[in-house]
């Protein structure tokens, strides 16, 4: 598969007055390859906006190469950027235009034809509200605009800054179909995010960043399988008894009030059938699954110790190199 987004060493340091020098990226690096929906999660200032900033050309990074469907960036990030559609800082729409007179705009100032909008306003769901004024929308509907604004040149990728950042439940549903239909349609979509139960349905593979370092990446099942324990929850009529059973064929048990938590067992019928030959019958046998949200935390808890390696994920990439579109972050101002 090709590489759509590939950085390498990504380094960035920002100097203040007021808190003087701060590591914002700290070598870090990420790959995205073709027809993957990619979740970039890290908590609250790990880095993210500060990443796709650079690979946009809206911030010059200290040190790193970068490259955008094939286009190192920032340099030929130009070349590309017909092919980009990007959303990193969040749009300003004027309020009194309807989403159709503002996507109609934003297509004759990008030189796209304005047929594009019917097209983008069906693909965001806001075709029927199409001729409604803005200031009526929903912060859900905004973020919906946003990327139709995005979509208008018909991009391949699309970057998406926190896509999800203040959105209700059925706002992140929907959000979640858009994006699941953006793939089916073939683009390549990288969204950041901190909302990670969410992001484990929506994305088919993560990188997880940890103050400006990479923690993890890979496919989303992949990641989790890495932190699976193998724990069942299980319920029986006589858990002490129970325990001694597992006990005896080496199994972990740990007592909980109203469960036990078996640890170490690989397949679910070494439980039952233990319990069962003993006359013991199981009422509740379920595995527990590690979630992205208990991987993160995991993996953002101590990442960031400045004694760590600068990655602890082994090896960089070595596939092809990509760059971002400065031209795919649109606003209109108010
Ligand atoms: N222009 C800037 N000047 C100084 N420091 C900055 C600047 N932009 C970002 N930083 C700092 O760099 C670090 C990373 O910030 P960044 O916004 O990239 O993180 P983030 O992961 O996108 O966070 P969030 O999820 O809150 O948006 C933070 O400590 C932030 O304060």
């Amino acid at each position: 598969m090709s590489a759509v987004i590939e950085i390498s060493g990504l380094r960035k340091t920002f100097h203040t007055v007021r808190q003087g020098r701060r590591v914002a990226v700290d070598g870090f690096d990420l790959l995205v390859e073709a027809g993957q929906i990619h979740g970039f999660l890290g908590p609250n200032g790990s880095g993210k906006t500060t990443t796709l900033r650079a690979l946009l050309g809206l911030v010059r990074a200290d040190a790193g190469t970068m490259s955008v469907l094939g286009a190192p960036s920032p340099e030929r990030l130009a070349d590309v950027s017909g092919r980009v559609g990007a959303i990193v800082e969040s749009p300003q729409f004027f309020g009194n235009f309807t989403a159709r007179k503002t996507l109609r705009l934003l297509a004759l100032a990008g030189g796209v034809p304005t047929g594009r909008v019917d097209e983008v306003l069906e693909q965001v769901g806001l075709r029927d509200r199409g001729d409604d004024r803005v200031k009526g929308y929903s912060l859900g509907m905004k973020q919906r605009l946003a990327v139709a604004s995005a979509l208008l040149k018909d991009p391949e990728l699309l970057i998406l800054d926190e896509p999800a950042n203040g959105l209700d439940p059925a706002g992140i549903r929907e959000m979640r179909d858009l994006m699941r239909s953006l793939a089916d349609a073939g683009v390549t979509v990288l969204l950041s995010s901190h909302i990670l139960g969410e992001i484990q349905l929506i994305c088919d593979h993560v990188t997880i960043v940890s103050h400006g370092r990479r923690v993890a990446h890979g496919r989303v099942d992949e990641v989790l399988a890495g932190f699976d324990q193998h724990e069942w929850r299980v319920r029986v009529a006589e858990p002490e008894r129970a325990t001694e059973l597992l006990g005896r064929i080496g199994v972990s048990v740990a007592a909980h009030p109203d469960h036990l938590l078996v640890t170490g067992v690989d397949d679910a019928e070494v439980i039952s059938r233990t319990l069962g030959e003993a006359g013991l019958w199981v009422r509740e046998l379920v595995p527990l699954r590690p979630d992205l949200e208990s991987v993160f935390l995991e993996l953002t808890g101590d990442a960031g110790h400045p004694a760590l390696p600068r990655q602890v994920d082994g090896a960089p990439p070595d596939d092809q190199v990509i760059d971002l579109d400065v031209r795919g972050t649109q606003e209109v101002q108010a």
